[in-house]
């Protein structure tokens, strides 16, 4: 006997080092039993020492991906991630305005925690008034709250002013990542929901150099949990969990920035 699943797309780059990425959403996606489906944008040589090169895929054959997915497919949710350059910002906004594939989690990556720029800088404009007004929810974590707001953060109240001029920029529901704020010992992150209601998650922070991929791997939860066709804030908590878990019971898997645990949630909740 066959069963219907929920389908689920994540637009974005690969990470050969398999703990970010395309590679990352797809693991992630997988645990929370929804049927992933990506269209690659670019091509990363990397592992958890840093990204040696990049290739960006030309428009045609991001055009076929997105074309071959919408033929076939019944997709529920989408997200995307490293999106490398504005031409690329131009033809994904594109083709999702062209298909209809559920509603859009943007995680607006721009550089790799190993230092590499994921995003150029010439490309920041077409990510605030063509990607953001798609957007049903941003996941930046805070270099990108700031870069996309023009807000510099220092403080929770200014993570709140960042969040509001980012749903003035279009983005319906904000999810503001605290991963950055070096100096806690809590993680701490916040939303600001479409009718402006807030959520703060606060958590214990975890002093550990295996956070490569956290920002795909949390927005690859809330995805599949809309994919599924859970309500938002359910959705942030289960992501937030599972991020925990994946930290919490980590994993040594190569030299630098490590990748997380991501089979560890489930184990937890077996
Ligand atoms: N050391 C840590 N301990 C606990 N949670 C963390 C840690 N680092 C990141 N997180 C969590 O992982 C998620 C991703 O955050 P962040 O690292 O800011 O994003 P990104 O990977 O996009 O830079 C957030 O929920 C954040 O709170
Ligand atoms: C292809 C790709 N996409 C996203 C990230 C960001 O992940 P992180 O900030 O954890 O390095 C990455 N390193 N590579």
């Amino acid at each position: 006997m066959s069963t219907r699943v929920a389908q689920v797309l994540t637009i974005a780059g690969t990470d050969s080092g398999g703990g970010a990425g395309i590679q990352a959403d797809m693991k992630t996606m997988q645990e929370r039993h929804v049927f992933s489906t990506c269209v690659v944008v670019a091509v990363t040589a990397q592992n958890t020492l840093g990204v040696l090169d990049v290739e960006v895929m030309p428009k045609r054959i991001i055009d076929k991906q997105f074309e071959a997915l919408a033929d076939d497919f019944d997709i529920k949710a989408a997200k995307t991630g490293m999106l490398a350059n504005a031409e690329v910002v131009h033809t994904v906004v594109e083709n999702y305005k062209k298909y209809n594939f559920g509603p859009l989690v943007v995680d607006p990556v721009m550089i790799a925690k190993g230092g590499a720029k994921l995003l150029s800088d010439n490309a920041i404009d077409a990510v605030q008034n063509e990607l953001i007004p798609l957007a049903y929810l941003i996941t930046p974590n805070l270099p990108e709250a700031e870069k996309l707001s023009g807000i510099t953060i220092n403080s929770i109240d200014e993570v709140k002013l960042a969040a509001q001029k980012l749903q003035e920029l279009g983005a319906k529901n904000v999810l503001i990542k605290g991963g950055h704020f070096d100096n806690s010992s809590e993680s701490r992150d916040y939303v600001l929901f479409e009718n402006g209601e807030e959520l703060e998650l606060v958590g214990q922070r975890f002093e550990t150099n295996n956070t490569h991929g956290t920002g795909d791997t949390i927005s690859s939860v809330i995805v599949s949990e809309l994919a599924k066709g859970r309500d938002l804030r359910k959705a942030i908590k289960t992501g937030k969990q599972f991020i925990n878990a994946s930290i919490e019971h980590g994993i040594e898997v190569g030299h630098g920035h490590g990748p997380l645990n991501h089979w560890a949630f489930s184990e937890e909740n077996k």
